[in-house]
């Protein structure tokens, strides 16, 4: 078991500010953090991510990083520098770049989680076939995991159903956080690969991503509470 403090995030996943501190103004930072995107930040930049931490949240930065060593160390610095909780790169993008983005965060005061996606659980063996991969993702997972941990990262963005095996290969401290998380009592969506909060704690995940089953809650705030209280009867 590894179980760590809030381990629940909430993906924000809006398309701009209002909506999103909407939101944020029905969640309690202390029972959860949030996560910010692609979409969001690309709309609304920098002001989201102070807006919600001047509330108190500690932030995900989920821009999934992936280029060239240099540029991917300067854009974990400047997320680093906005104070952030968490920041992710992709692992595919390799052990140099990884280290790079390592090296330029322990230059920046703070402690700001970095993190590695190894593959996106929208990804079957198919998608890995067409880009040249001919394996198993749960095999793409792990060596990712693997090359993740050697480039001495904090953690990587896994689905679930790989957390048990990268627990069994990979000892020490090391974050999963996994979305595809479905309570009961929430509909699975677009989600394939999906497992209950409990069940997710009790295979390894370390933190879990949780989008619409807290976000279109009628009340997202006791939609926290419920995934809380599954996590704590583990
Ligand atoms: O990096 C992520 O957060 C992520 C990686 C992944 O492989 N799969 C995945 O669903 N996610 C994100 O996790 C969140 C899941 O949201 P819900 O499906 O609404 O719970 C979304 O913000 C996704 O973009």
């Amino acid at each position: 078991m590894n179980k760590v403090e809030k381990p629940v995030i909430v993906a924000l996943d809006y398309p701009a500010q209002a909506p999103a501190l909407e939101m944020a103004a029905r969640l309690d930072p202390a029972k959860c953090r949030v996560k910010v995107g692609k979409e969001l930040f690309t709309r609304e930049g920098p002001a989201i991510v102070e807006a919600l931490q001047k509330r108190g949240f500690d932030l995900f930065l989920d821009l999934k990083f992936h280029d060239i060593p240099n540029t991917v160390a300067k854009a974990v610095r400047a997320a680093a520098e906005l104070g952030v909780w968490m920041v992710n790169v992709h692992a595919s993008g390799g052990r140099r770049m990884m280290e790079a983005a390592l090296n330029e965060l322990a230059q920046v005061s703070g402690n700001t989680k970095l993190i590695a996606v190894t593959v996106l659980t929208s990804m079957e063996r198919s998608d890995l076939a067409e880009i040249g991969l001919d394996i198993e993702p749960l095999e793409q997972v792990r060596r990712l995991a693997k090359l993740t941990k050697d480039s001495g990262l904090d953690g990587v963005v896994c689905s679930a159903q790989e957390a048990q095996m990268l627990r069994e290969e990979i000892s020490g401290d090391f974050d999963l956080v996994t979305p595809g998380i479905r309570p009961a009592w929430a509909a699975a969506g677009d989600q394939r690969r999906i497992l209950t909060p409990a069940d997710a704690i009790r295979v390894g995940s370390s933190y879990l991503v949780v989008g619409r089953p807290i976000t279109q809650a009628e009340d997202p705030a006791q939609a926290v509470e419920a995934v809380l209280s599954e996590v704590a009867s583990v």
